[in-house]
């Protein structure tokens, strides 16, 4: 059984709020479960906004198991995965006979604390150590034995057994963006060859709408407007960064919120689509590139909208 100290680190398999689940959401994860049962750790590896996260969480919510969350960092070193030797102890001491007197006794006494990978191994829980590749490869080497001999190396100070035996129900989801440079280290081969990598790419059409609609509350037809947008923009390539589902999810809950219909003030629906797309799609100071995104965001938005005025002509004249 964990102590108060290790569950205060696990967290609940709980679902999540509005998980969207369409074929291709539920197609990974059905793969991705299969892999685990077979006793694989999975790794979703993906560009920025792709869903890598919330289809750990999810996985791990289908596993059933507790969770131990773990984000990559490029300053962590193997004792901030495993655990280390804390307990430096201060006592005031107050004299009973000389009342002006008050002595402070150091304690060394130290004792060992486990970090959230030993826990997660030591109980058999799953662990979503997400962009992982953000540590340094010698931080995760530990892993690497974890992985494949379902054993982990214990340093010195943790007691007499050198070993850590990992517990059967131990899981380990990883996630990863490939496409950013800074603070990210290139995943150890031997590290990647014991895992499955699932590569994960935006949405589709359809998950993109509902998820948009889920996080928002907009009407169908409203979101798909703007996600008709939002993935014009990305296909267009004219933008240095892909808008992603956050980006449809930001517009959708800002019209929501304003109870605002792109068509009924197209002069505010623009400013609002110009303020999400056209500076989070380039680099500060390129000023070139944010002309012909705000070019780009204007005309897929007199499209939709041309679109709309044609789409209520053909119902008049009974031809839609
Ligand atoms: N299946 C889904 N159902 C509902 N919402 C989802 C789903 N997948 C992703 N989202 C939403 O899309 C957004 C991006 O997802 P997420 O944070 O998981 O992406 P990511 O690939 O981990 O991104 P990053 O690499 O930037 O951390 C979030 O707001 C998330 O809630």
């Amino acid at each position: 059984m964990p102590n108060s100290d290790e569950l205060s680190v696990v967290l609940e398999p709980t679902a999540q709020a509005g998980f969207v689940e369409t074929d291709y959401v539920k197609g990974m994860v059905e793969r991705a479960h299969a892999y685990t049962k077979a006793g694989f750790p999975v790794h979703f590896r993906g560009p920025s906004g792709t869903g890598k996260t919330t289809l750990a969480l999810h996985l791990a919510h289908k596993i059933g198991r507790p969770v131990i969350l773990i984000h990559g960092d490029a300053e962590f070193t193997t004792a901030d995965l495993i655990g280390g030797e804390h307990g430096h102890r201060f006592q005031k001491v107050v004299d009973n006979f000389i009342h002006t007197v008050h002595k402070y006794e150091e304690n060394m006494v130290k004792r060992w604390v486990d970090n959230r990978l030993t826990i997660a191994c030591k109980h058999g829980f799953t662990l979503v150590y997400d962009e992982f590749s953000r540590s340094r490869p010698e931080a995760n080497n530990v892993l690497l034995s974890i992985l494949q001999e379902k054993i982990m190396d214990m340093p010195a100070g943790r007691g007499k057994d050198p070993y850590l035996k990992v517990h059967p129900d131990f899981t380990a989801i990883f996630t990863s963006n490939p496409e950013e440079y800074a603070g990210v280290n290139r995943t150890q081969d031997a590290l990647r060859d014991r895992m499955i990598t699932m590569d994960v790419d935006h949405f589709d059409y359809e998950t993109e709408v509902r998820i948009a609609r889920s996080k928002s509350g907009l009407s169908r037809k409203d979101t798909e407007r703007v996600v008709k947008i939002v993935r014009g923009l990305r296909e267009s390539e004219k933008s240095e960064f892909e808008p992603t589902v956050r980006a449809s999810i930001m517009i959708a809950r800002t019209l929501k919120q304003l109870a605002l219909k792109p068509d009924s003030n197209k002069a505010l629906f623009e400013e609002i689509c110009q303020d999400i797309l056209s500076s989070a799609t380039s680099r500060v100071g390129s000023k070139t590139n944010q002309k012909r995104v705000r070019k780009m965001v204007a005309d897929l938005i007199d499209e939709g909208l041309a679109s709309k005025v044609q789409e209520k002509e053909e119902i008049c004249n009974g031809t839609f």
